[in-house]
C-alpha cells in the first residue's frame, strides 16, 4: 500500500509525464528496481530515504497525503528535493506528518498559497528552502526548530512581520524581495540587508529604510517591481550625498584651491563644478538608484577624498575614465557579498562596467595600490584584469569590465536553465581556471598574494563558455616574510578550486544536503556511491564515467583537511591538462 502510495504521490508530482522513462511503475519496488530520484537506505535498501527530484521538469501537484499519511516513506524520509520544476499549487499541512524531514527543498518551482503552520512541528527539519516560488500569507513561526541551519524564503510574497529565528543557529538566511513589513528582527548581526532588501515595507537599521516612516512613498506606490524599490531607497542616500558635497565644496571655496596633482595615469577629480554638477544631475534625473551609496564614505571622509584619486589602469576600454564619469553614470546593484557590494555602472558611450566596493580590508593605502600595480602587470587570458580602482582609509573600489555571460555559478545554479553546460565544456572551463591559477600562484609566490576569495560567482565566462577568473588577490594581506602563512594563502586557492570542480561535477551547491559539498562527496565516495554525485545531466549525456572519476580524484585531492596534503595548482592542472587531452582523443577517435 506505502508503495503504491509512493507512486501516486509521483504520478501526481509529474502530472503522469514522462513515467516510463523514471522507470516508476506502479508493480516494482522502489528500492529494488531503483526508482530515478528515489534513493533507499544503503544497507537494508527496503526503506526511501530521499527524494532527489531536482530539475525533473514536472509540472503537477504536491500531494502530501499521499506522501507522509503512510508509515512506509513518512518514517524514513529525510530529504525531499524539488528544486526547480514546475510543480504549482498549496502545500497542505500534512507535510507534517513527515516527521523525519531534515530536508524540504521546494525552490524555484510555482508553489503558492501559504506555507502550513504544521510545518514548525518539523523539528528535524536543517534545511527549508521555499524560495523562487508565489508563496503568500504569513510566515508560520520556525523559532522551535533548534536544528533549522538553513532558511531560504527569497523571491516570494509572503507578507506581514518576519517571525522570530534562532539566528544562532541560522548559517543561511533570506527573505528578501518578498512584501514583508514592520522592523526586521534581531539578527545578532549575523545577517546583513541583503537578507532582507526587496521589502519596502521593512525597516531597520541597515535597511535602506531606518524607519518606518521612511516608507511612505514607497508604500504610496503601487508599482512594487524590484527598480523602483531600489530607486525609493536610494532618494534618502543621494540628497544625504549632495548636501555632504555642497557643504564640502562651498567650505573649501573659502580656501585657497588647493590643486591635487594626479599621479601617473591617474584622473583626479579637481574640477569642483564639474564633481558638485555631476552630483546635481545625478540625484535629478536618477533619482538615486543604489549606485550612488558607494561614493557614501567617500564623502563622509573629505580629506581622504582629497588626497587619493580614481587610478585608471592601460586599457583601451576606459580612455580617460574618470572617476565623476562613474558618479554620473546610472548603477545597479548586482551584489552585496560578505566582504562588499558591487555594482554595475553604464557609462555615457554604453561601455559597461562594475565597480566592487571593498570595506573593511585591513592593508595600507600604499600597499593596495602597490598591489593593484603589480596585479596590472601580469597579464593571463583566463584572468579579468581590473581596470581602475581608487582607495581611501574606508573602502577600496575596483573597476572591471561587466561580462555580460554571467558566472559559473548562475550557470550551474542559475533557476533558468536555458543553457547546455556539457562535460566538455565543464572540463575545460575546469583546466582554463587551473592553468590560470598556476600561473598566478608562481608569479605571486614571492609576495604571498593568493586569490583569496575563490568561488563560482568569481568565474566568469565569455559566449564560449572560456573562463575569466575575477577578483584576484582582492583579499588578504601582505605575507611577504611569513612562509607558512603565504602557504596556507595558496592551499586555500587550491581548496577553493577542488570546491569548484565539485560544483562542476555534482552541479550541486556548495552548501547542500545540511553539510557542505566536500564533505558530502567524502561520505558519498567512501560509501562507494561515486557514480551518484554526479550531475545527472552529464550521466544522460553520456559523460564518460571513467575521466569524471578521474576528474572528482583531483577534486577530492584538493579538498583534503590538511593543506598540505593537497596538491599545488601546478599538479593539479598537470592532472586536469592529462584528462583533458584524454578528453580530446576520445572526441578525435569518435570523429
Ligand atoms: N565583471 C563582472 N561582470 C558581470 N557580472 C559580475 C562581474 N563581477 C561579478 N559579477 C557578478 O555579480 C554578482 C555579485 O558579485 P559580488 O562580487 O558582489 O558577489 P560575491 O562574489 O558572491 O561576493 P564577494 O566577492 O563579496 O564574496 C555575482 O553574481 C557575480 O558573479
Amino acid at each position: 500500500e506505502g508503495k503504491r502510495s509512493l507512486f501516486n504521490f509521483l504520478a501526481k508530482l509529474s502530472n503522469n509525464n514522462g513515467q516510463l522513462d523514471l522507470v516508476w511503475n506502479s508493480t516494482s519496488d522502489p528500492c529494488m528496481d531503483h526508482w530515478r530520484g528515489v534513493i533507499c537506505d544503503i544497507q537494508t535498501n527496503n526503506s526511501v530515504r530521499k527524494l532527489d527530484l531536482n530539475g525533473f521538469n514536472f509540472s503537477g501537484l504536491f500531494d502530501a497525503s499521499s506522501l507522509c499519511n503512510v508509515q512506509y516513506v513518512a518514517a524514513s524520509l529525510t530529504v525531499i528535493n524539488l528544486e526547480g520544476n514546475n510543480i504549482g499549487g498549496e502545500i497542505s499541512s500534512e507535510i507534517a506528518n513527515c516527521k523525519q524531514l531534515a530536508r524540504l527543498d521546494l525552490s524555484g518551482n510555482h508553489f503558492s498559497g501559504s506555507l502550513p503552520e504544521s510545518i514548525s512541528s518539523l523539528n528535524n527539519l536543517t534545511i527549508l528552502d521555499i524560495s523562487n516560488n508565489n508563496f503568500s500569507g504569513f510566515l508560520p513561526d520556525l523559532s522551535l526548530i533548534s536544528g533549522l541551519r538553513v532558511f531560504l524564503a527569497q523571491y516570494n510574497q509572503f507578507m506581514g512581520n518576519v517571525p522570530p529565528f534562532d539566528f544562532s543557529n541560522l548559517e543561511q538566511f533570506n527573505v528578501s524581495y518578498n512584501d514583508f513589513s514592520g522592523s526586521i528582527p534581531v539578527t545578532k548581526s549575523r545577517f546583513t540587508e541583503s537578507s532582507f532588501l526587496g521589502n519596502p515595507k521593512l525597516c531597520g537599521d541597515q535597511l535602506p529604510n531606518k524607519f518606518p516612516s521612511a516608507n511612505i512613498e514607497a508604500e504610496e506606490s503601487n508599482d512594487d517591481s524590484k527598480e523602483q524599490i531600489l530607486m525609493y531607497s536610494g532618494y534618502a542616500i543621494v540628497g544625504l550625498i549632495f548636501i555632504a558635497f555642497l557643504i564640502y565644496w562651498l567650505r573649501k571655496g573659502k580656501n585657497k584651491r588647493e590643486k591635487v596633482e594626479a599621479p601617473n595615469k591617474v584622473a583626479s577629480f579637481d574640477d569642483t563644478i564639474s564633481i558638485s554638477k555631476s552630483m546635481a544631475e545625478s540625484s535629478e534625473y536618477r533619482g538615486g538608484d543604489s549606485k550612488s551609496e558607494f561614493f557614501a564614505a567617500s564623502a563622509a571622509d573629505q580629506s581622504a577624498l582629497v588626497s587619493s584619486s580614481l587610478v585608471v589602469l592601460t586599457s583601451p576600454v576606459v580612455n580617460g575614465l574618470k572617476f565623476e564619469d562613474l558618479l554620473r553614470a546610472p548603477a545597479e546593484l548586482l551584489g552585496r557579498g560578505k566582504h562588499g557590494s558591487l555594482y554595475k555602472i553604464t557609462l555615457e558611450n554604453g561601455v559597461l562596467l562594475v565597480v566592487k566596493r571593498i570595506k573593511d580590508w585591513e592593508i595600507s593605502s600604499s600597499d593596495f595600490k602597490l598591489r593593484m600595480q603589480r596585479l596590472h602587470q601580469v597579464e593571463h587570458p583566463n584572468l579579468l584584469p581590473a581596470l581602475a580602482f581608487y582607495c581611501n582609509k574606508e573602502e577600496k573600489l575596483l573597476v572591471y569590465e561587466y561580462q555580460r555571460n554571467g558566472s559559473l555559478f548562475r550557470l550551474l545554479h542559475g533557476t533558468r536553465k536555458e543553457q547546455k553546460f556539457d562535460w566538455t565544456s565543464r572540463l575545460f572551463i575546469a583546466a582554463g581556471v587551473a592553468e590560470a591559477l598556476t600561473f598566478m600562484h608562481q608569479e605571486f609566490r614571492d609576495y604571498g598574494i593568493a586569490h583569496g576569495n575563490l568561488k563560482s560567482s568569481n568565474i566568469l565566462l565569455n559566449r564560449n563558455l572560456e573562463p575569466y577568473i575575477s577578483e584576484y588577490g582582492l583579499m588578504g594581506s601582505d605575507n611577504r616574510g611569513s612562509s607558512s602563512i603565504t602557504l596556507n594563502a595558496f592551499k586555500a586557492d587550491v581548496y577553493a578550486f577542488g570546491v569548484i570542480l565539485l560544483e562542476l561535477l555534482t552541479g550541486k551547491l556548495v552548501q547542500n544536503e545540511g553539510v557542505d559539498l566536500a564533505t558530502w562527496v567524502y561520505s558519498a565516495v567512501r560509501e562507494e556511491w561515486t557514480v551518484e554525485v554526479f550531475d545527472r545531466s552529464l550521466i544522460s549525456e553520456g559523460a564518460s564515467e571513467g575521466r569524471m572519476v578521474n576528474l572528482l580524484q583531483v577534486a577530492v585531492k584538493c579538498v583534503n583537511r590538511s593543506p598540505e596534503a593537497r596538491p599545488s595548482m601546478n599538479q593539479a592542472a598537470v592532472m586536469i591538462n592529462a584528462i583533458k587531452e584524454e578528453e580530446e582523443r576520445s572526441v578525435i577517435s569518435e570523429v
